[in-house]
């Protein structure tokens, strides 16, 4: 039996290396999909779900974990940028504004799922064009929810957040720590 980590982003790795977890790497190969109509919170939830049986699937003795995270601002959700151009898009929606970042967390052991969605509120400086392009040319903003990383150069960008600062990385650690000691996973 052990402890699976359905995610291959490097951030949800070195949060469970730092508490001193012993697990296993183990990335979803599927494409995750969406229905339309969906509330943001079942798209983080969904998500995560998918990943997380989709590896259990292949991995039925183990307790497996699956995360997923999305920017919400307003209704519309914002996922990962496609490009450059969208990555700029979607910096200056943010720009001024305050937004939601929402994890999805999934947990499947002994052929169950457990679940929750953490929400953390991240309000942005108004942001100025050569900004916005200054840190969408330094790459970071490509693999990440809503085309920033708060714990790089994208800190840059943050007047402030309110709620658990790991779920904007995209693990929120304290509450899947305490979700695995209740399963007795830890
Ligand atoms: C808002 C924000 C997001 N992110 C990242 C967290 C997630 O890795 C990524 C959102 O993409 P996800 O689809 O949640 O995860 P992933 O594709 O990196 O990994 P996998 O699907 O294999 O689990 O955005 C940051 O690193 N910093 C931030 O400030």
């Amino acid at each position: 039996m052990a402890l699976i980590l359905a995610s291959a982003s490097p951030r949800r790795r070195d949060f469970l290396k730092q508490m001193g977890i012993s697990f296993r790497v183990c990335p979803a190969r599927g494409e995750e999909k969406i229905q339309p109509g969906w509330h943001p919170e079942e798209v983080a939830s969904h998500l995560a779900k998918q990943k997380a049986w989709e590896v259990a699937a292949r991995h039925p003795k183990d307790t497996v974990i699956g995360a997923d995270t999305i920017v919400v601002l307003g209704s519309e959700v914002l996922g990962k940028p496609k490009d450059k151009e969208q990555a700029a898009r979607m910096l200056s929606m943010l720009s001024g504004k305050t937004h939601q970042v929402m994890t999805g967390v999934w947990v499947i052991t002994g052929g169950k799922g457990y679940g929750f969605v953490q929400k953390t509120e991240v309000k942005f400086y108004h942001l100025t064009g050569l900004e916005i392009k200054r840190y969408v040319d330094t790459g970071e903003p490509m693999d990440k929810a809503g085309a920033y990383g708060i714990q790089g150069m994208g800190m840059a960008l943050v007047e402030g957040i309110k709620g658990d600062y790991t779920n904007v990385v995209g693990l929120p650690v304290a509450r899947l720590l305490r979700l695995l000691r209740e399963l007795g996973q830890l």
